[in-house]
């Protein structure tokens, strides 16, 4: 595996993480000094990313990046990569010259969840439940957002390898007699219940509307924020329902993903959604679910489960890789252009 640890980012090095809705940018002048942070932008306010980057970053610095690292959300193939939620498409050789970079490298939005997650600052992460890391142990990394991301990450041979891969998508099942009631009314994908119908801010209207019909009751509430806010004042009890039955479902396949990679160095959630309903992943639901795994449950009680509150943890994740490439084991085949 040809991997970037095998040649560094020649600095400065920009970093970025494109989401859906936001892209949030720093600039690393060198491997010791911070990452200077620029202004979030919205990915709708302009019409390419190389526009955006442009005005909104090069036009505004002295610092003029040689080498960039972006984490996007969705698939890296071939020279043309288009985001996932957003109107942009990358083209890494195009930004080569427009931008006069060196060298491009693009990753996948939860590699860099990943990434965070191999050395996170205690202040970074809440705890929810008992249960403690174990160093050198695989880590799993789930953030419900606009979708339901999911990244492994592996210690091997003195390096993190992050594992990226379309969990979000498993199959999620009934098993209380409760789930049962309210599956039928739950919207599939192609006839399929996966994960990701539930586990993301769309999802939790799914779960919502689905908890109204199987109560023959009309939904009032609007959308997710409308949702988990009632939820968390206590204003409305199927709003309540929704999000303790989300914290539920969550649980189950953060506690599946934890079995698959044997995530004895912990399980990680990322993503906005998970900060804004903490106090609700804090209650008995999320952690009991994720603990209820005969016959393995003992072994589920010693992983620790976390919430990442690090406001721009991607950013950090890409940021520790590109200080120092060759303590992750990045693979870079068909992913970094160079000019
Ligand atoms: N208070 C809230 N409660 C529940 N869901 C919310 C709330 N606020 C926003 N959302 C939903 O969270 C999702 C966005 O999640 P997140 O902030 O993690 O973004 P993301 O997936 O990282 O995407 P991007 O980086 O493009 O903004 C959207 O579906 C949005 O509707």
């Amino acid at each position: 595996m040809l991997s970037a640890g095998d040649h560094g980012f020649p600095f400065p090095i920009l970093i970025g993480d494109i989401g859906g809705t936001n892209a949030r940018f720093a600039l690393l002048v060198d491997t010791y000094a911070e990452p200077k942070q620029l202004p979030p932008i919205k990915t709708g306010d302009f019409p390419t990313i190389e526009e955006a980057m442009q005005k909104s970053i090069l036009d505004k610095t002295s610092v003029q990046p040689r080498s960039a690292i972006l984490a996007v959300a969705g698939p890296i193939k071939g020279d043309e990569i288009p985001l996932t939620n957003a109107g942009w498409v990358i083209r890494p050789k195009d930004m080569l010259a427009s931008l006069g970079l060196a060298d491009v490298l693009i990753i996948n939005d939860f590699e860099a969840q990943a990434l965070a997650v191999a050395t996170p600052a205690d202040e970074d992460l809440v705890q929810i439940g008992g249960g403690s890391i174990r160093p050198s142990s695989s880590r799993v990394v789930l953030g419900p957002g606009t979708g339901l991301g999911v990244a492994g990450l592996v210690f091997a041979q003195h390096t993190w390898i992050p594992v990226p891969g379309e969990g979000g998508h498993v199959d999620i099942g009934p098993r209380t007699e409760r789930d049962f009631r309210i599956w039928p009314f739950l919207e599939p994908i192609e006839g399929r219940m996966a994960g990701e119908q539930i586990l993301c801010g769309r999802g939790i209207m799914n779960l919502y509307r689905a908890v109204c019909a199987a109560d023959g009751e009309e939904p009032v509430l609007a959308d997710q924020a409308a949702v988990t806010t009632s939820a968390l004042s206590g204003s409305d009890p199927t709003a309540v329902e929704t999000v303790s039955l989300f914290s539920t479902y969550l649980g189950r396949v953060a506690g599946d993903m934890a079995m698959i990679f044997m995530a004895r160095g912990g399980v990680f959630l990322a993503g906005g959604i998970s900060q804004k309903i903490l106090p609700a992943l804090m209650r008995p639901e999320f952690r009991a679910a994720f603990e209820d795994k005969a016959p393995h449950s003992a072994l589920m009680r010693t992983i620790p489960t976390f919430a990442v509150v690090h406001p721009m943890a991607a950013l950090s994740g890409l940021s520790a890789f590109a200080r120092t490439p060759r303590d992750f084991g990045v693979a870079t085949e068909g992913r970094r252009w160079r000019s």
